[in-house]
């Protein structure tokens, strides 16, 4: 672990993920980088430059890629691996996370999340506030679950999918990659295709 954390994309995602790592207390500064020249700051900490800067950091510093979209955050996370930075996982201090939860580089948990035994989070995930995820759960890497999102026991989430805010989703349910979940979809089956679903119970309408 490096004492400085750089944190890519400054945005209202951005300012969550800073506040998370403010509150970790482990880095002794924490900068952004961000693509909008007309921002020099945000939560109060510096703009340092733009996202594809990261170079020029990556020896002094821990990088977080703070992008919502899961295949921007993709590429930029795997970039940013390629070029050999430590990258750290983030949780923050109200979350509850059980015996043997793994949780993955690059993947932030925010407040009020509470992670149940025996679940993995794969890299670059988005837990998001006040979402739970209940016991051996396992969650493949640039996933988003939404805030207030529920899933069971026993669920598996593919890659890049997105699970929309308040959405629920049974025991025992396996979801396919690059699936989007509209609020307050209930998905009560396997989802084997990608695609977008919204409803109760979800269906497939794109
Ligand atoms: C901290 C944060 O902010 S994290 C971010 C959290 N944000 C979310 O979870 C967003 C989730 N997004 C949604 O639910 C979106 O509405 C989506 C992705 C399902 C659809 O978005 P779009 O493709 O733009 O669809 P659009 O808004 O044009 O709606 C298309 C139709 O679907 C319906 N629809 C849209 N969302 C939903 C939904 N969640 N449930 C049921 N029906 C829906 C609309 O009413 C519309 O119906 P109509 O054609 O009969 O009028």
């Amino acid at each position: 672990m490096k004492n400085k954390l750089l944190i890519i994309g400054a945005s209202g995602h951005g300012k969550v993920v800073a506040d998370i790592a403010l509150k970790m207390n482990k880095w002794q500064s924490i900068a952004f980088l961000d693509d909008d020249e007309n921002v020099k700051s945000s939560m109060g900490l510096e703009i340092v430059g733009k996202s594809n800067e990261t170079i020029k950091y990556i020896n002094d510093y821990d990088i977080f890629v703070a992008i919502g979209n899961n295949e921007t955050r993709k590429k930029v996370q795997e970039r940013l691996e390629e070029e050999g930075a430590k990258i750290p996982t983030l949780i923050h201090p109200n979350a509850v996370l059980g015996e043997k939860v793994e949780v993955a580089s690059g993947t932030v948990v925010m407040a009020g999340v509470v992670i149940n035994c025996c679940t993995k989070i794969e890299k670059g995930c988005i837990i998001n506030t006040g979402s739970t995820l209940d016991h051996d759960n396992i969650i493949e890497e640039f996933v988003h679950i939404s805030p207030g999102a529920h899933l069971a026991g026993t669920v598996r989430v593919g890659k890049k999918s997105w699970l929309g805010i308040g959405s629920v989703i049974s025991n025992n349910v396996d979801i396919a990659s690059s699936c989007m979940f509209g609020a307050g979809a209930v998905v009560i089956r396997d989802i084997n295709d990608s695609g977008t679903y919204t409803g109760i119970p979800a269906e497939k309408v794109d």
